[in-house]
């Protein structure tokens, strides 16, 4: 039965996204991995960094190669470092592999642009146009059959999915557009740091990247194309003290009158048919731990009649949705595949 799977490599199995990655493939029916790969680590159990997997994956972590990779798998997912990702795809792709790619290294179009916030060299031109933006709900025609695929990223995929269907309708006026954004340290990846270690974090919330981060000009590219003019967007990142979660809450100026409940009605149709979106009633907003472990993405709304703008809400599980969950959501697009095989966890709660 097993040789009828799709075999998948896992390029960062080591990392968070990697893992997670693992986590969810182990339980998808059509895959199956056939290769952890490390660059620090090879020839090493994965069960030995990773004692949670203790007899769930047993392989030694192999090196990276892409070659060898091309020998053991179809379809690889690079969970890699931005600047890591740029250099290493085209040789997973010129091996013959099908890519999905979890870095922010093939979202940006313009390779100025992505230089200028990166503040490093930008992938080919070529590789660019052909990366296909996998924000799953929106642009899920298009990552049919695409052989890379650019897995957006967890602030974005909050805020764009919070987003689009109001400013694609109209309704609110995409220059007034303020997101309020807060991660979990997961986000920052396994790796430790000053900005994240336990006692600088617990019991602390910070700000961080302000002005600068490097998901305004991915948010800025979407929200223009659903705009149709350049939106331009004010973008806040903190970092609160809980391991996984994302919210975003986004004020926008509305441009005529409108409930709740349109906007409810909006979004519902919008989403209509994608099983990891989930709009909330009226007066319920969404709470990271709703969503803790999954790859659902719950979104609120309020509209203050007194100032005519709306908060929106949205969350998601940084390294679910935000990351891994996506990443499969997309191999499932890619492939043919029902959207949501092997990812119909609920949250874990409490
Ligand atoms: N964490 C999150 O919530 C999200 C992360 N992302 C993006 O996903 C990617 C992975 O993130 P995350 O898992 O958090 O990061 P981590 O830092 O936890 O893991 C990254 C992994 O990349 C591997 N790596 C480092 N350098 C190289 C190299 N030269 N060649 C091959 N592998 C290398 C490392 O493993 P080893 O040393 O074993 O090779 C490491 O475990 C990043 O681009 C990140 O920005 C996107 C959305 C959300
Ligand atoms: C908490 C935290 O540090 N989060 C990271 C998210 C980075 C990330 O996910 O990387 P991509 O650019 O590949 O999406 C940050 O704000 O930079």
């Amino acid at each position: 039965m097993s040789g009828e799977k799709v075999k998948v490599a896992i390029v960062g199995s080591t990392g968070y996204g990697g893992v997670e990655l693992i986590r969810f493939l182990l339980g998808h029916p059509l895959v199956e991995i056939t290769s952890v790969i490390s660059s620090s680590s090879s020839g090493v159990p994965i069960s030995e960094g990773f004692p949670h997997l203790t007899e769930i994956i047993v392989q030694n972590l192999d090196g990276v190669d892409p070659e060898l990779i091309a020998e053991k798998a179809d379809v690889v997912f690079t969970a890699t470092p931005s600047g890591v990702s740029g250099k290493l795809v085209p040789e997973l792709l010129n091996a013959g592999l099908k890519v999905i790619d979890l870095s922010g290294d093939f979202r940006i179009k313009d390779g100025q642009i992505y230089e200028s916030w990166y503040k490093h060299e930008a992938p080919q031109a070529d590789l660019l146009a052909q990366a296909v933006y996998g924000l799953a709900e929106i642009t899920g025609e298009q990552v049919r059959g695409a052989e890379l695929i650019s897995n957006p990223g967890c602030y974005p995929t909050a805020t764009l999915l919070g987003l689009i269907p109001a400013v694609e309708a109209g309704w609110i006026d995409p220059a007034s557009i303020i997101i309020d954004a807060k991660s979990g340290v997961s986000g920052a990846g396994r790796g430790t740091s000053l900005m994240t270690h336990y006692a600088e974090i617990n019991e602390n919330l910070k700000v961080y990247k302000m002005n600068r981060h490097q998901h305004i000009p991915e948010i800025e590219q979407v929200l223009s194309e659903a705009a149709g003019e350049n939106v331009t967007v004010t973008f806040t990142t903190h970092l609160t003290p809980m391991t996984r979660g994302i919210m975003s809450t986004m004020y926008a100026t509305l441009k005529g009158i409108c409930t709740e409940a349109d906007l409810i009605g909006l979004y519902r149709k919008r989403y209509e048919g994608r099983p990891f979106v989930r709009i909330r009633e009226a007066g319920s907003w969404p709470a990271t731990k709703e969503v803790f472990g999954s790859n659902y993405c719950d979104i609120g709304f309020a509209v203050d009649e007194r100032t005519g703008r709306v908060t929106i809400i949205s969350v998601i599980d940084n390294i679910v949705k935000g990351a891994a969950g996506q990443a499969i959501q997309n191999l499932n697009l890619a492939m043919g595949w029902e959207e949501d095989c092997g990812l119909k966890l609920s949250p874990v709660y409490p």
